[in-house]
């Protein structure tokens, strides 16, 4: 901080002493009369202040009291009441002109009794308010003196400070922070008396009032000839400040004395007052590190409350999520609420018919019980007829054994060894050649075929069975399904095909894919039959599938084709080939798979005969 000295001088450069105020213009009688005046209230604070406003140079002071008939009026050449409306001519001469020769500012009146006022109080009981100036013209050149009249009449209570203004006579200052309350309080007159004035040729008087707090403020203007002898002035001396170093001019030895007291005076003032902004200095510093120390505590404190600030907003932000969680909950709580609440009821109607079916069934089945005369009896019955159904199923199987049995006696009956012999028709290339048939079929219901040789003789053969070209596959496996029974039931049965090449083996065996042969149709039995007796009996059926070839046996289903196969009968003369695979087999289309599976293994080869012929066995 700035360590700085404060000195009244400095601030104001026109100051001057008190007892440079007297005008060392006037006669000596005169200035004796006002230095004692002067001395007789040197003590008093407020005349010391009063008279640090004054900066006319030229003798002026400021006096404490009313206007008062001077002894001779002429010399007065002008007094101007200001903010009268009105002239006014007293009985002793004197002149007081309306309120003119302003420019600015407001006129104010007041019935206010003027302390002091004087032999003309009413001249203090108006004013000149404002802003303003006063420039009075036509004044004969020459020197003059200036008196102006003063008087608090508006703010009556104060307080000191209120009104302060400066005053410029022809641009000089002559009154500086002039402050009339200070000085006489309120309605109290106070004159600032004999400001020396020179008036030139263009005759022009210009006074300006301006305000440094409030509004400046004059109730008379009076404007006296000066006398020649005051025109000159007395020598001046000088003494220095021992406070603030400035030469302090005062006009004669004589007063040196009443100087140097003042000068005392002040200089005591000055150091009580260094004393002060000693201490003022002091207390500023004090109150500029605690200052400190509180703007560092306020930046703690304003950091903590920014933490806390983000800290709620956090939590508020954290609390907004969770009322939202807790309103989409709630939301669903309400949603889950009612669907419950419709199920709920849903139920407690069910439940409610479900209650008055049980009671209508509880009643129906006491009808029930009740129409039924001996349910025991009934019950009893019922488990006697179950064992006799049993008994008649055991009975049933004994005669199915049986029937079987018997059905294989007439199968062997029939022959075990069965020949049927088929003829095919005559083939395209057979026709075309114009081939003619030699089978006779006349006794082929008879299982006789006859043989028409080149002559007219004929040769005929017997078998169990004849089938002529017209007949077809279904007709062939009439005879061939009867032994499928008989293959379920226990029996060995093997159905195979012999003939010369192209005769229709193939064929017969196979057939084609809408027309099927023995093998196929077969088989379809054989399942269908096994279903049938299902619940009976349990069937395992697998498929094997060799191949004799250059009279060697092939497994056409073994993964391994160097494998060496022998077929071998056992003990019983049941016929076996060890080591080949067989595969199960659960339907047709299963057993159909395994067979074209083994078809294509097979060495197939064709001759001249029978472009489809093979020359292996299958
Ligand atoms: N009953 C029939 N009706 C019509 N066409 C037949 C009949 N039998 C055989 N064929 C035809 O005769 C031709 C020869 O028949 P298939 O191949 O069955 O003779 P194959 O005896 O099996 O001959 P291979 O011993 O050389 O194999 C075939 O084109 C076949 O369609």
């Amino acid at each position: 901080m700035e360590n700085f000295q404060f000195s009244p001088f400095d601030n104001n450069p026109e100051f001057q002493a008190p007892d440079l105020c007297v005008s060392s213009g006037e006669s000596g009688e005169d200035l004796n009369q006002e230095t004692q005046a002067f001395a007789m209230e040197e003590d008093e604070t407020e005349q010391s202040l009063a008279d640090s406003m004054i900066c006319d140079d030229s003798g002026s002071i400021l006096v404490q009291n009313g206007f008062t008939i001077p002894d001779s009026t002429d010399e007065i050449v002008l007094f101007v009441n200001s903010g009268a409306m009105t002239s006014m001519e007293s009985d002793s001469g004197v002149s007081f002109t309306a309120d003119k020769f302003f420019k600015g500012g407001d006129t104010f009146q007041t019935e206010e009794f003027i302390t002091e006022g004087g032999d003309y109080s009413f001249i203090y009981q108006s004013a000149r308010l404002g802003d303003f100036r006063y420039c009075i013209e036509n004044i004969p050149p020459g020197n003059y003196l200036l008196d102006l009249h003063f008087v608090e009449i508006i703010n009556t209570y104060g307080p000191k400070g209120m009104r302060v203004f400066n005053v410029y006579m022809q641009d000089e200052k002559i009154l500086s922070d002039f402050d009339i309350f200070s000085i006489v309080g309120s309605n109290k007159p106070l004159q600032f008396v004999g400001a020396r004035v020179s008036i030139k040729d263009d005759g022009i008087l210009v006074l300006r009032f301006e305000g440094v707090h409030g509004s400046p403020l004059v109730s008379g203007i009076c404007l006296r000839k000066a006398n020649n002898k005051s025109v000159s002035k007395v020598n001046r001396e000088y003494f220095v400040c021992t406070n603030c170093s400035n030469d302090i001019e005062y006009p004669s030895a004589q007063k040196k004395l009443l100087r140097m007291k003042l000068v005392a005076q002040y200089e005591k003032k000055i150091k009580d007052l260094k004393d002060t902004l000693q201490r003022k200095t002091d207390e500023c510093y004090q109150s500029w590190i605690s200052w400190t120390a509180a703007n560092e505590q306020l930046a703690k404190v304003r950091m903590e409350l920014d933490n806390k600030t983000y800290r709620t907003y956090s939590l508020d932000h954290a609390l907004e999520m969770q009322a939202e969680k807790l309103r989409d909950i709630s939301n669903k709580y309400e949603q889950c609420k009612k669907s419950w609440t419709i199920a709920i009821n849903n139920l407690e109607q069910k439940v409610k018919v479900m209650k008055q079916e049980h009671s209508q069934l509880s009643r129906d089945a006491h009808e029930c019980t009740d129409s039924i005369p001996d349910l025991n009896k009934m019950v009893f019955a019922v488990q006697a007829l179950v064992e006799q159904c049993e008994d008649l199923k055991v009975k049933y199987n004994e005669e199915q054994i049986k029937r079987r049995k018997l059905y294989n006696q007439v199968q062997e009956a029939k022959g075990n060894i069965r020949v049927f012999c088929r003829c095919r028709p005559l083939s395209k290339p057979e026709v075309i050649a114009k081939c003619s048939l030699v089978v006779d079929f006349d006794a082929a219901k008879d299982g006789e075929l006859g043989i028409l040789n080149s002559g007219s003789t004929k040769k005929t053969f017997k078998f169990d069975r004849v089938y002529s070209p017209k007949d077809d596959q279904v007709d062939v496996f009439a005879d061939a399904a009867p032994v499928v029974i008989s293959v379920l039931d226990g029996y060995n049965v093997c159905i195979f095909a012999y003939g010369q090449t192209g005769t229709g083996k193939t064929f017969t065996m196979e057939g084609t894919e809408v027309n099927r042969g023995v093998n196929y149709r077969t088989l379809e039995e054989l399942f269908r039959i096994a279903n049938e007796r299902s619940e009976t009996y349990a069937y395992n059926i697998s498929v094997s599938v060799l191949e004799v070839y250059n009279e060697q046996i092939r497994d056409l289903l073994a993964t391994e084709t160097s494998k060496k196969l022998e077929i071998k009968q056992a003990s019983e003369g049941s016929h076996h080939i060890p080591g080949i695979v067989e595969a199960k087999v659960e339907n047709t289309n299963e057993v159909w798979k395994v067979l074209q599976a083994g078809s294509s293994a097979r060495a197939v080869g064709s001759n001249n005969v029978n472009e489809h012929s093979s020359r292996s066995h299958w």
